[in-house]
Parts: structure tokens; C-alpha cells; sequence
């Protein structure tokens, strides 16, 4: 029988899926699955790395970056963290839950509260400079280890810096494409405020689950920054986007499988919005396995919380986004979810 606290499953525990993580089949990845779509893969090393990277934001929304600079082994000791923060015992794990009105800690997603059953996953979220707060949370002292609360802390420290390092550059080439000309600092004076830019590390992890054809890890959404930038752990399937399509066609899920050597990343709804709607936010999801254990680690990049995000546009071009801050911009994600980028057009009838 699984064990049951506060509304938190001993997921790795179950022998079978509760009807509270049942999902409809309409949410189901019992949905036909495509391999054959050619996801672009940008190599940023490149001098034409800028118009790849436009014409992957604009067609798909997502793409694998490579020559990203980020050491392999950084990503695998991450990762190795990540497993280890996720293996202890589910009572220590809620001591950090997430309190209310606040983003870092323990617990379900904002996405969460949009549908009716449960995700096969759990999830920290680290914004902000909690992870000291976090981490003495998960390894009191004198208890408990002190080196592994200083060791978890200074790796999500360096990866944190190192992705940090990474969206700007990603930033930099994707502003080159929007808006005209000039680079990026000219025309947004925010990307010269680099230390006030708003990120956030979301840790998740899927257990094996008995029934994966059942259940959803992480229920379909976009993600709302900038861009995202997800690793994913070893050879393990999981991820899933929607392919762009205009709604004639049925619907199709495209598996973004982990590529050696590459880090993936989505373009999120403020991106849509300052791009004035040539690139399109993705749509993605996460499924699960019956025997593989996964984590990812995503990685989201925004403004400073004071900077109205408003459509780069040239002359004589009309704006269809009214201006948002990202914390306006997730207060009506949190009252309209999929809604919430209709909601701010402008309408130019
Ligand atoms: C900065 C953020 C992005 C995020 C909301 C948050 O404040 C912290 C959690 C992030 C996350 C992770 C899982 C998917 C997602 C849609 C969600 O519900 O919480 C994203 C949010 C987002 O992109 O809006
Ligand atoms: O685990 C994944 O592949 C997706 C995670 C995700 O979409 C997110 O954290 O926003
Ligand atoms: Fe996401």
C-alpha cells in the first residue's frame, strides 16, 4: 500500500497508479508520438549561430544547443546532486516545502493547480538566493552531514553561473534577429542591468511508475521567461513538444531525446512577446517510464522583476502585445494559464 503524506505519494514506493494521478486519455502519452521531426540542433560556436537560432525560435521554439562551453562534468555532478537531494526520505523533503507566496522550496508547480489530477513527479524550486535556506533545511546540522550541505550548495552555485552565463549569450544572438538593427544593449537597456535579470533552477524528478501510459510527469504548458535551458539526465526519453501546427493537422508529440554533449532550449512566452510574435513559446510536456528513475534540471531566464517587456518592433510596425513585468506576467498566468498571452494583445481592429 503506498504511503500517503500530506497529499505527497510515495511515488517510488507505488505498485500502482492511484486514481488521483489517473489522467483522462485526452492528456494521455498514449498519443501518437512522432521520431522523424528534425529538431534543430544550434552550434553556437559558429558565426551564423544568430540566424540559426532565429530560424529554430520562429519554426519549432526549441532547439539542442552545442559548443555551449558548459563541462560535462559540471552537468554530471548536477545531476549527481540532484538525484541525491530527491533520494531523501519524503518527511525531510517537505520540512522545505514552499511556503506560501513564495517560489523557492519543495513541492507542486504553479502549472499544478490547472488540472484535475496529479503529476508523477516531484519538484524543487530554487529562485532567488534560497538555496542556503533550502539546503540547511534538507541537512540540519549537527545532525546530519555538513559537507553535504555545503557540497550540494556550491555545485548549484557554479551551475547556476554557468547557465547564467549561457541564457545571456543565448539572449544576446536571439535579440540580433528581432526588432532591426543595432545589437541587443542598444535597443534593450535592460540586458545591460546583467546582475538584476530574474532566474530560476527547477529540479525535477520522475520516479519509475507501473503504469507510465496512466500518468503525466509534467502536464503541458509553456514556460513563461525568456528561455529555458534544460539538462536532462542520461539516455533516458521523456520530454515531448507539440508540433507547431496551424490546427488542420492532428496533433503530434515529438520526443526531444537527450543528445550527447547538448543542452536543450525552449523559448518562453515573454520571448513571444518581445519578438512581437515571430518566435512562438513551446508547448512541451514530460512523460514517464515504468523503470527508468529521470530527473531534468531547467533552467529559467527573465528581466529584471521592474522591466515592461513590451514587442521590439521597427518603425511603422504595430506592436500585438501590450507591455508586462514577469511577476504581472505570472499573475495572470496564475488566474489564466493557457489564456494568459491572448489576454494581452492588442487589438488593432
Ligand atoms: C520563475 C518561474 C518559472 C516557473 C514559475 C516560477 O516562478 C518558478 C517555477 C517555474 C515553473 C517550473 C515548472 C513549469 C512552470 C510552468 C511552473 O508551473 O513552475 C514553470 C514556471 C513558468 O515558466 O512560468
Ligand atoms: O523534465 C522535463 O523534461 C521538462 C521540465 C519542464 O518543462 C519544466 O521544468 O518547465
Ligand atoms: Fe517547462
Amino acid at each position: 500500500m503506498p504511503s500517503l503524506s500530506h497529499d505527497h505519494l510515495e511515488l517510488e514506493s507505488s505498485s500502482h497508479v492511484p486514481e488521483t494521478y489517473r489522467w483522462p486519455p485526452s492528456h494521455r502519452h498514449d498519443y501518437p508520438t512522432t521520431s522523424t521531426a528534425n529538431i534543430p540542433v544550434v552550434d553556437i560556436s559558429l558565426p551564423e549561430a544568430a540566424s540559426l537560432i532565429d530560424s529554430a525560435c520562429r519554426s519549432w521554439g526549441v532547439f539542442y544547443v552545442t559548443s555551449h562551453g558548459i563541462p560535462s562534468h559540471l552537468l554530471q555532478a548536477a545531476e549527481t546532486q540532484t538525484h541525491r537531494l530527491f533520494s531523501l526520505p519524503l518527511h525531510r523533503k517537505l520540512l522545505a516545502s514552499r511556503r506560501p507566496g513564495s517560489i523557492s522550496g519543495f513541492g507542486r508547480p504553479p502549472l499544478s493547480a490547472f488540472f484535475p489530477k496529479l503529476m508523477w513527479s516531484e519538484g524543487f524550486t530554487l529562485a532567488g538566493n534560497p538555496l542556503n535556506e533550502v539546503a540547511s533545511t534538507l541537512w540540519p546540522e549537527p545532525d546530519h552531514d555538513h559537507d553535504s550541505r555545503s557540497h550540494f550548495c556550491e555545485l548549484m552555485d557554479d551551475y547556476k553561473k554557468s547557465m547564467r552565463d549561457l541564457a545571456r549569450k543565448l539572449l544576446r544572438l536571439t535579440l540580433a534577429s528581432i526588432g532591426g538593427h543595432g545589437d541587443g544593449e542598444e535597443r534593450v537597456g535592460w540586458l545591460g542591468l546583467k546582475d538584476q535579470m530574474i532566474e530560476a533552477l527547477q529540479l525535477n524528478s520522475y520516479p519509475p511508475c507501473p503504469e507510465p501510459e496512466k500518468a503525466i510527469g509534467m502536464a503541458t504548458h509553456t514556460d513563461s521567461g525568456f528561455l529555458t535551458i534544460l539538462h536532462q539526465s542520461g539516455n533516458m526519453e521523456g520530454l515531448q513538444v507539440l508540433q507547431p501546427n496551424d490546427g488542420s493537422d492532428p496533433i503530434q508529440w515529438v520526443p526531444i531525446r537527450p543528445m550527447a554533449g547538448a543542452l536543450v532550449v525552449h523559448v518562453g512566452d515573454l520571448l513571444q512577446i518581445l519578438s512581437n510574435g515571430r518566435f512562438k513559446s513551446v508547448r512541451h510536456r514530460a512523460v514517464v517510464s515504468r523503470s527508468e528513475h529521470r530527473v531534468s534540471m531547467a533552467y529559467f531566464y527573465g528581466p529584471p522583476s521592474d522591466v515592461k517587456v513590451g514587442p521590439m518592433v521597427l518603425p511603422g510596425q504595430c506592436p500585438i502585445y501590450r507591455p508586462t513585468t514577469w511577476p504581472e506576467y505570472l499573475e495572470i498566468r496564475a488566474r489564466l494559464f493557457d489564456g494568459s498571452l491572448e489576454s494581452i494583445k492588442i487589438s488593432h481592429t
